[in-house]
């Protein structure tokens, strides 16, 4: 099956941070997938900086060992063509040494899209944006991309968005939420509002309780030093998983228009009932990681691999979300991420209520509750279980199947990156699967008061074994309620 590509206008994409990790793996390969799939206009260019002392042509080199690593199929014609695209700045953005030479190859051409994509630590945001400001590189044609974390906190994420809103119009920034991009999370607002089957039953009548698990195998890596200053409630649960909650709980949105529909998530957020000191320890569990095993053999600890036996930075969440309103009224959102999880899987199940009468008898055996599961990775699909009866002549035996749709079967195209389509939206203007302001505030509103719980709590993140389903007190927290997380149940 053939791509469907939408041009895009002329842009130069300045990207800071060309020389890190985000780059190296997620930037350069989905810009080159764009270009290689002929979206990028003839002229596009792409200004890679960081403060190395590079050229021109040291980044090119830089570039294609990346791509040589991190694209399966890359074609040497293609590849000569993307690397003619970039061009090299140097710029240290905390002393604002280079911003100038920035604006001189900038204004070669000031009638195209400008994006600025932040690819660099939370504390440099602020100061690009005012650099950019005071060099004049900043007109009607521009955008600003910001990376997450967008703060760590209510009060940091105001303070930068006034920084960064004291350059750039709300309509010209991105705050970026790479799964919003996942092909399979934008399936999900094709499944619940290019169908009619689901929004009938969509609400408390009909659905039991719904999980959201984003399971990581991987430890933190090379990311120690960030990742103990935030944790998986800020890193995950404040952005990625908050939003899937929000696609799936969110009213059908006028349009696809980018405020309809962050009007409707924005009303979820501010509907979340609070968890604080009084309920807490009773609506969330968080784990650490300690040393264990994994497909490759033993893993080290987070302590360990952070080399700080002192800290008290959770890389485990589960926790039990309400969302106070009539459609959901009763219905918990059970919400778990994690690092060194037994698995990587990230998927949302909406599990619906039991069938309120049984007509066979105990022959036919149990009959389980109707579940739909959104798989986001790896394997994106849907499926949908139901009760058939057992094919033959053995009489009534009930029995559940799945009915499966597999993008990779259904569809035979590479799945592409979130990153792709994200910056394509980014040149196009259309910020529908970006976070507007007010959502990151709602979401910090709702985080805060448990990382502050937590801070003041005598309770320590619990251990779990690497290649675990994280602490048993995660499976308590769903089992006092009678259920069971997906994997557990053996269905
Ligand atoms: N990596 C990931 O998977 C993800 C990252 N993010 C976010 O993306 C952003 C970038 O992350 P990541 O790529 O991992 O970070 P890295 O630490 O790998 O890269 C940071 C980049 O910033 C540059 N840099 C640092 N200080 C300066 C400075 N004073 N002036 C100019 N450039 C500077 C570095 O280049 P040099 O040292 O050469 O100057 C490097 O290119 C962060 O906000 C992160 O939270 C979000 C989601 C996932
Ligand atoms: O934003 C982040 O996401 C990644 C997980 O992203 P995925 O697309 O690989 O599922 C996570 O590892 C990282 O800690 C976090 O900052």
């Amino acid at each position: 099956m053939a791509v469907r590509v939408i041009e895009v206008e002329e842009f130069d994409l300045v990207v800071f941070g060309a020389s890190g990790d985000l780059a190296h793996r997620k930037l350069l390969p989905a810009l080159y997938h764009r270009d290689a799939d002929g979206q990028l206009p003839a002229n596009a260019r792409i200004i890679c900086s960081a403060r190395r002392d590079y050229t021109d042509d040291d980044y090119r080199n830089y570039a294609k060992a990346a791509l040589k690593e991190h694209v399966k199929d890359l074609d040497d014609e293609h590849l000569s063509l993307f690397l003619d695209r970039l061009r090299y700045v140097k710029i240290d953005v905390a002393s604002g040494e280079g911003f100038d030479d920035l604006k001189t190859i900038l204004d070669e051409r000031t009638d195209v899209v400008r994006a600025f994509y932040l690819a660099v630590g939370p504390d440099l945001f602020g100061t690009i944006c005012e650099n950019l400001g005071k060099a004049g590189a900043v007109n009607d044609h521009s955008r600003v991309v910001i990376e997450k974390p967008i703060g760590k906190d209510g009060a940091s994420a105001k303070a930068l968005n006034e920084t960064v809103g004291s350059v750039f119009k709300e309509e010209q920034i991105f705050r970026i939420d790479h799964y919003l991009g996942k092909e399979t999370v934008q399936n999900l607002m094709a499944l619940r509002f290019a169908n009619a089957l689901f929004e009938p039953l969509w609400n408390a009548a009909h659905i039991d309780h719904v999980q959201i698990t984003v399971a990581e195998s991987l430890g933190v890596g090379g990311r120690a030093g960030y990742y103990d200053t935030a944790g998986a409630l800020r890193d995950m649960i404040q952005n990625h998983l908050l939003q899937l909650l929000c696609l799936v709980a969110m009213e059908p949105p006028e349009s696809m228009n980018a405020d309809s529909v962050r009007d409707e998530k924005l009303k979820v957020l501010k509907a979340l009932a609070p968890i604080d000191e009084h309920n807490v320890d009773k609506m969330t569990v968080r784990g650490q990681y300690r040393a264990g095993a994994s497909a490759g053999g033993a893993v080290p600890g987070y302590l360990d691999e952070l080399g700080n036996d002192e800290s008290r930075t959770e890389t485990f969440v589960a926790l039990k979300a309400e969302i106070a309103n009539w459609r959901w009224a009763g219905v918990p959102f059970y919400l778990r991420t994690g690092k060194r999880l037994a698995q990587r899987v990230s998927e949302i199940v909406v599990q619906f209520q039991p069938i309120p009468h049984s007509i066979f008898d105990a022959e036919a055996g149990a009959i389980t509750a109707n579940r739909l599961i959104i798989r986001l990775q790896p394997d994106e699909g849907v499926q949908m279980q139901i009760m058939i009866k057992d094919p033959g002549p053995g009489g009534m035996r009930l029995r559940q199947v799945p009915l499966d749709m597999s993008f990779a079967d259904a569809f035979k195209v590479r799945n592409p990156d979130a990153y792709e389509r994200l910056i394509m939206d980014v040149i196009r203007g259309n910020q529908t699967l970006f976070m507007r302001r007010d959502e990151v505030d709602a979401a910090w509103a709702w985080i805060d008061p448990i990382q502050s719980a937590w801070a003041s709590s005598k309770n320590l993140p619990k251990g779990y074994t690497s290649g675990t389903w994280g602490p048993s007190a995660s499976i308590a927290l769903v089992e006092r309620d009678g259920r069971t997380w997906t994997e557990d149940d053996g269905k």
